[in-house]
């Protein structure tokens, strides 16, 4: 006769056999599997971007710099971009002195242009292709940030803004294009920002610019996907750069007000973006009613 206990034991014996024969090599089974897609997709990617020509604007400072240092470090051969010859000269001796003993690298191309001057854009564009034959990758970064009220700011400032944000990404990008669709290969990022998705008191120009550039590089990543062509807009937040420091007033002048540093407070329904250190020109915590443009214009 076989007791209860007996019973038991012969079950608690059959699922430790059934964990230790199915679910635990199931489970490394898979992890092994997943490791090894990510170490192969880590593989190709440091592949492609060795050799890759890479396109950066607004390359002197902040993201761009930053950016500058990470592809230049991947083997890319890089083209920056910025208005100050000076400035990208130091820059190019900056990365050449870098040792990388594990990589070839490759002296970085200055190419120097006003993005809020379509013109130069275009001569620029020429530059690069006649220097380099294609471009892999093209990163519209540069950009300025604007502060002041809507009452206070004279058109001319909007369309400062909008040129650089705006337009003379878009007309690097409609220069480089067709390029890219000939050869069937490209990747075109935009550095938009939250405030691309998001509208904030106090930076209309700015916000605009974004809203305007995620909605261009939306349209475009769709109308060039048969092409093989990638687009992605990159929407940060806060970055502790000389953004700020450069922005643009309501009468044109530039803000030079210290380094904020930013925090977000929830408030009732609100949120509240507080600046230490950015009252400079009288300004207040801004308090943002939770309202995405979304939302709003549905
Ligand atoms: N910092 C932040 O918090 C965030 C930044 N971003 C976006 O990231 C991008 C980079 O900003 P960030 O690195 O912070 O800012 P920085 O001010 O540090 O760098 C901006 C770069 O853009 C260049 N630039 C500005 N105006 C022009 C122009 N007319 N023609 C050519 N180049 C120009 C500047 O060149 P020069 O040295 O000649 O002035 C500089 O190299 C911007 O598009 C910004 O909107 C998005 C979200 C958050
Ligand atoms: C529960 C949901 C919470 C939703 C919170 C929404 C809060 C929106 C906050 C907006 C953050 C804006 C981030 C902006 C990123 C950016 O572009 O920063 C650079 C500038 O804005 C320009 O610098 P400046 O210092 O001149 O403003």
């Amino acid at each position: 006769m076989v007791t209860a206990a007996a019973r038991k034991t012969v079950q608690k014996g059959k699922l430790m056999d059934f964990t230790s024969t199915v679910i635990v090599p199931l489970l490394f089974g898979s992890l092994g599997i997943f490791a090894l897609f990510r170490l192969l997709q880590w593989m190709r990617m440091r592949a492609y971007l060795q050799e890759a020509v890479v396109v950066i604007t607004g390359a002197t400072s902040g993201l761009g710099k930053e950016c500058a240092k990470a592809f230049h470090a991947a083997g890319s051969k890089l083209v920056l971009c910025g208005r100050d010859s000076e400035k990208l000269k130091e820059l190019v001796q900056e990365l050449c002195a870098v040792k990388n003993h594990r990589k070839n690298t490759h002296e970085p191309h200055p190419v120097v242009f006003d993005l809020s001057d379509t013109k130069t854009v275009v001569n620029a564009a020429e530059e690069i292709l006649k220097a380099l034959g294609h471009v892999d990758i093209l990163i519209n970064n540069a950009g300025i940030s604007f502060r002041g009220t809507i009452v206070d700011t004279g058109l001319d400032v909007d369309k400062k803004v909008m040129e650089t944000n705006y337009f003379g990404p878009i007309a690097l990008t409609k220069a480089l294009l067709p390029s890219m669709i000939k050869r069937r290969q490209g990747h075109i990022v935009a550095i938009s920002s939250v405030q691309g998705k998001i509208s904030i008191p106090f930076r209309s120009a700015y916000a605009a610019s974004k809203h305007a550039t995620q909605a261009f590089f939306d349209c475009l990543r769709a109308e060039v996907e048969q092409y093989d062509i990638e687009v992605t807009v990159v929407s940060p937040g806060y970055i502790q750069t000389n953004l700020s420091l450069n922005a643009v007033t309501a009468d044109g002048s530039r803000y030079g007000g210290q380094l904020p540093k930013t925090g977000l407070k929830s408030q009732g329904g609100m949120v509240k973006v507080s600046r230490a250190g950015s009252a400079g020109k009288g300004e207040e915590p801004v308090v943002i009613p939770l309202t995405l443009s979304s939302a709003q214009s549905s």
